[in-house]
């Protein structure tokens, strides 16, 4: 079956999320900065939210694929489960006869309690007795296997850019794993099996939450805290040689927390309409990079609205107007506010409260579906974040 996605704006089809899961009970207040969470969430509540999400999405006709099934179905591919298992056993904190332990543990587990290991990690208290020094030194609450809550935001892990998948790079040593896991779907799993690959864990940084399909033919990529210039021009030389488009622009956005990848600063909710943070719809740029034989050229910068519609050769691309004051603003946009899902043209899922930002979406005519986020967002991800396209009619 051939996928395809070449806009952010297209009715959406088929999408993949993860529903938060045990792993989101490994987060303590010791763990949760490195692990990426500004707060504890509740996770039953978390869960609520996100089935809310979902029945949101298939209410609209879109499919929902979830993560973890994907992973449990793919673990029953014998290769699959064999690269899964080796994967985590290469950790070098393991030793070797802690890694024969842990080894001998994942053995014994069925397709789903293996996936439920991969995706929540392994504390060293869940082994049953075991010797050597790894093993003995070890706190019982030491994870042999680090837990994954950030799978939850399945737009960093992959993205599908036409018919072909990027598996990222991910940037934050947190997340690195996730992408062993994504990687396995599209390997083994039979929905995805003649894919071809864009990109590969292990090159440059590159996060899905930088890549923003403005057009067909016409890819934004921000970089930041995420995504590296060099990460920027691999993908983009790997664009141009699967002539998946034939413009990217690089975008430079702030290296922070508040503002990690592109799509919390600006998404798209029309075919030539963005919403967009306020604070920063004056001064963003991109450099534009096009196909031009072996190396590509580059040009710029200059202010990133203009480039962006000269590339989607639109006279203007549109930002919504959110007129919010610089201090809502700012609140919004840490909320994700910004981080909207196009579920078709004019057709949006955002987080209800930013109340603000809805009604401003809302007097522009963009119809708005609000799902409730507060435990969801503690990991700082909205909709879009929460979300792979997956198959999306064309834009038009
Ligand atoms: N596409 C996005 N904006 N993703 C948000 C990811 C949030 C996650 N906690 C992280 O820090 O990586």
């Amino acid at each position: 079956m051939a996928h395809h996605v070449d806009s952010e704006v297209g009715r959406l089809r088929t999408v993949m999320l993860h529903r938060p899961g045990p792993e989101l009970k490994r987060l303590t207040p010791r763990n949760n900065d490195s692990l990426l969470f500004d707060g504890i969430p509740w996770v039953g509540r978390a869960q609520e939210e996100h089935d809310a999400f979902a029945e949101a999405l298939r209410g609209r006709g879109v499919e929902v694929l979830y993560l973890g099934d994907l992973l449990t179905e793919t673990l029953s591919v014998p290769d699959a489960r064999e690269s899964a298992i080796a994967d985590v056993l290469a950790d070098e904190r393991l030793g070797q006869a802690l890694r024969g332990i842990v080894r001998a543990h994942l053995d014994g587990l069925d397709g789903q309690d293996l996936a439920t290991a991969l995706m929540a990690g392994l504390a060293h208290e869940e082994l049953r007795t075991g010797t050597g020094l790894a093993y003995m030194m070890m706190d019982r609450h030491d994870f042999v296997i680090d837990p994954l809550p950030n799978l939850l935001f399945t737009r960093d892990s992959s993205v599908w850019i036409g018919e072909q998948v990027a598996v990222t790079s991910l940037a934050m040593p947190a997340r690195r794993r996730e992408t062993s896991l994504t990687g396995l779907i599209y390997r083994h799993h039979p929905r995805f099996t003649a894919t071809t690959r864009l990109y590969e864990p292990g090159l440059e940084s590159v996060e899905g939450g930088d890549v923003l399909l403005l057009a067909p033919g016409v890819v934004a990529v921000g970089v930041g805290e995420r995504t590296t210039p060099a990460g920027a021009e691999r993908l983009a030389r790997r664009i141009f040689a699967g002539k998946l488009a034939h413009t990217v622009l690089a975008v430079p956005i702030a290296q922070e927390r508040a503002t990690m990848h592109l799509d919390t600063v600006c998404t798209m909710v029309d075919v030539d309409a963005v919403v967009m943070y306020p604070n920063i719809a004056d001064t963003l740029v991109a450099y534009t990079i096009t196909d031009d034989g072996e190396d590509p050229r580059v040009t710029g910068p200059r202010p990133f609205l203009a480039a962006a519609a000269e590339a989607m050769k639109i006279d203007v691309l549109r930002v919504i107007d959110t007129g919010l004051d610089p201090v809502t603003a700012e609140r919004e946009q840490w909320d994700d506010g910004n981080n909207t899902l196009a579920v078709g043209p004019r057709l949006c899922v955002a987080y209800e409260r930013n109340v603000e930002t809805n009604e401003r979406l809302m007097e522009a005519g963009i119809e708005v579906i609000a799902i409730s986020g507060s435990e969801l967002g503690s990991g700082r991800g909205g909709p879009r974040c929460m979300s792979c396209p997956i198959d999306r009619d064309g834009a038009d």
